[in-house]
């Protein structure tokens, strides 16, 4: 499947298939955002920045394993109205300008994180009923996640680069943000991240992707890729480091390639 804007048609709804839930105990009985949200007073924005969102829909990497996912921007899914779960995930980045070895040039510094699962994923989590908007809902997770040193971000609508909306197993919105900091700022947050709430237990560390490609042609991003990713957290990457230009499209692909094919 391409990025393309599929229709908001979400089709019929098929029986729940819930799978056993791997969330914490102190979570699972926590409700998720299940309002009109159509109807709900919320900021809407017609349509993403060419320069922010342009290139989120457009970019034809491969998305096999979504499924039936479909790409649509804040303000479409909040159209979806009610019986769709809103989860919001954020790629915060800071230009790097050191080079590994001496020569490799890091790009940006990137952050994901590990966590209780094993998999890599974005910080982040589910919009609550309680959250006044998506963004919200994105603070108090990055706090709970990050830690205090989150409270500053103040991430915003014009920070939404798109969003993802699939019917299995559950009808779930996967919303996704971008926000540059500074190189100072970011490692102020990798500092603090200890402090957070969910240290040691939703989350287990904080990662750096690596941006470059080294020599052997898999060492680096392709590596990386090989990973296994929570949910959608994998063409997220993808999507973003083209959208936003920190990794060339080309190079994105090649990484891509190498590391479905086997290392
Ligand atoms: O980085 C990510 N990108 C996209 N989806 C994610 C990411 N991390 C988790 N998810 C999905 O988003 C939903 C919320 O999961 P998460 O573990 O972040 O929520 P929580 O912190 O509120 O418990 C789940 O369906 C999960 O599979």
């Amino acid at each position: 499947m391409g990025w393309g804007l599929r229709s908001l048609r979400p089709g019929p709804r098929r029986p729940a298939e819930r799978p056993r839930s791997t969330r914490p105990a102190h979570k699972r009985g926590r409700a998720c955002l299940r309002v009109p949200l159509a109807g709900a007073d919320w900021p809407r924005r017609a349509s993403l920045p060419a320069e922010r969102g342009g290139a989120w829909g457009g970019a034809p990497m491969e998305v096999a394993a979504m499924g039936e996912s479909r790409v649509v921007s804040r303000a479409e899914a909040l159209e979806l109205g009610p019986g769709w779960r809103h989860a919001c995930h954020a790629l915060l980045y800071a230009p790097c300008p050191g080079r590994l070895f001496g020569r490799v040039p890091l790009r940006h510094a990137v952050l994901m994180q590990m966590r209780f699962d094993g998999q890599l994923g974005f910080p982040g989590g589910f919009v609550d009923p309680r959250d006044s908007s998506l963004e919200a809902g994105l603070s108090r997770e990055l706090r709970e996640e990050l830690g205090p040193g989150a409270a500053p971000l103040s991430l915003a609508e014009g920070d939404h680069l798109g969003a993802r909306f699939a019917e299995t197993p559950q009808r779930l919105v996967a919303h996704f943000y971008a926000k540059r900091l500074s190189l100072e700022q970011l490692r102020a947050l990798e500092e603090g991240a200890t402090k957070a709430a969910d240290h040691g237990l939703e989350v287990l560390g904080l990662v750096r992707v690596p941006l470059y490609t080294l020599r052997d042609g898999v060492g680096g991003l392709p590596t990386f890729l090989s990973n296994s990713f929570v949910a959608s957290a994998r063409q997220q990457l993808l999507q973003a480091l083209g959208a936003l230009g920190l990794v060339p499209e080309a190079e994105l692909r090649r990484a891509d390639a190498v590391s479905r094919k086997g290392l």
